[in-house]
């Protein structure tokens, strides 16, 4: 299996180009779902989940196409094309691996009039359950079946009518799934208590384009006017807000200044504003955002919610940062209830971390020194390598496969800005 080894201890400085989003694509490319016409999306991140999704979409008979393949690439280009879809079932073998293909429901469900999909199961950092994707379908006239594992979903005869859904709890996938099936429905659904993220107004953006009718985008309450069919589009998927904000704390934690290019500040403003508090410059620019650094870290408090909140996917990367600070934090994770794994790791770094249900206290210290660790999740394991970069000596980050899901070329973004650091297969 690979691992990383960082020798800790460099400054880093100079510019790390920002990939596109991967949350952003995830719930881009099932559009494809939706029109017989080709869509093309640009600015794709090459990484293991985009790989799996396009497999999910090959299952389905949809054909895709990949440019920008030369390694100097960041970025591609995917075409997908679905004339016919000769599958509406999202098997368990590609479900396991990858979590976001429950959100092929909505849209297989909207143009089909059925769908089945293999429930995707408990995660590393939560129970994750999917009701809120199906009550919102239920609401817009869909009748769902639990059997063998899998969701069933059937629309009447001549399609959705569409409905309404007050989303009890901010879901970011399960309004991806709601919009996606209203889109194509006879009538106007409203939702509710709907995610804000920049990945869904992404989403709404690149529906708009394919024609759809949505009222209310960046807002929780969003209208959408069923149309009768969908076309193509070509449509450049959004910077991911979640990578430049590690890099960010990359770079504050070994007091750097990083051009975080491409990267969008007003996607990121909670993120930014943490920093800031912490002591770290971070400004605007025209091509990115410039992060900057003098050594001294001030301790917080911050506490994750859904956007504009500070997101959950940056609270481990945080801590990491945090661990260096002068001063006790504090971290509340209100949004998953098992998001703590990277805490006996980081400790085994040097840290000194307590957790208790969902607050971690954050004692900082003077050194971290480095050590072997392991992760059982994407941005845990970030924020080992984050730790890994500050820390004495060398560290060897294992199981690659999580980063490999959301960081795109992690080694070679971070040997740009001066790290030392290296990919190596042991096995
Ligand atoms: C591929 C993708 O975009 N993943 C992101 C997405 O995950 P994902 O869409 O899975 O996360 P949700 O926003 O749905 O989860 C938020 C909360 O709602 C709960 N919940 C969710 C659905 C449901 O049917 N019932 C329910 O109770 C969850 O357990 C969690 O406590 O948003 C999360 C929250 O910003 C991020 O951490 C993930 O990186
Ligand atoms: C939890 C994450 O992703 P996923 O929902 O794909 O597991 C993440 O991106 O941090």
């Amino acid at each position: 299996m690979d691992k990383i080894i960082i020798e800790g201890g460099k400054r880093l400085a100079g510019t790390i180009p920002i990939s596109g989003a991967k949350n952003a694509a995830l719930t881009l490319i099932p559009c494809a779902l939706l029109t017989e016409e080709p869509l093309t999306l640009r600015n794709l991140p090459r990484l293991a989940d985009i790989d799996g999704f396009q497999h999910l979409m090959n299952q389905f008979g949809i054909t895709t196409s990949i440019q920008g393949t030369r390694p100097e690439d960041f970025g591609r280009v995917m075409t997908l094309e679905a004339p016919r879809i000769t599958s509406t079932v999202a098997p368990y073998e590609l479900v396991r691996k990858m979590r976001a293909s429950i959100l092929v429901l909505g849209p297989m469900l909207a143009r089909m009039g059925e769908a089945t999909v293999s429930l995707p199961g408990g995660c590393a950092i939560g129970n994750r359950p999917i009701d809120l994707h199906l009550k919102a379908i239920e609401a817009f006239g869909a009748e769902i079946e639990l059997a063998q594992g899998y969701v069933r979903a059937r629309a009447p005869d001549g399609g959705l009518p569409g409905g309404e859904f007050d989303f009890p709890v901010v879901s970011v996938g399960a309004t991806e799934n709601a919009l996606m099936a209203a889109v194509l429905a006879n009538g106007t659904s409203r939702l509710f208590n709907a995610a804000r993220e920049p990945e869904i107004v992404d989403l709404c953006n690149l529906l708009v384009a394919m024609g759809a009718q949505i009222e209310g985008i960046g807002t929780s309450d969003l209208t959408i006017h069923g149309v009768r069919r969908l076309h193509g589009a070509t449509y450049r998927v959004m910077a991911d807000r979640i990578e430049a904000g590690s890099y960010a704390c990359a770079a504050a934690i070994t007091g750097g200044e990083v051009l975080l290019e491409g990267a969008k500040a007003e996607e990121m403003q909670a993120t930014l504003h943490a920093l800031r508090n912490i002591g770290i410059h971070a400004e605007s620019e025209a091509n990115g955002v410039r992060i900057g650094a003098n050594g001294r870290l001030k301790a917080v408090n911050l506490s994750t919610a859904p956007y504009p909140g500070l997101a959950t996917d940056m609270q481990a990367q945080l801590m990491a940062l945090l661990t260096r600070a002068e001063g006790t934090s504090v971290l509340t994770e209100t949004i998953f209830e098992n998001r703590y794994m990277h805490v006996p790791e980081l400790n085994r770094m040097g840290a000194n971390i307590e957790t208790s249900g969902r607050t971690a206290i954050v004692h900082g210290v003077e050194r971290l020194t480095g050590a072997e660790v392991m992760a059982t999740d994407l941005r845990a394991s970030m924020s080992l390598v984050i730790a890994g970069l500050a820390a004495e000596g060398q560290t060897q980050v294992r199981r690659l496969y999580h980063l490999d899901r959301g960081y795109e070329r992690l080694e070679e973004k971070l040997a740009l800005v001066g790290a030392q650091v290296e990919r190596i297969g042991d096995e």
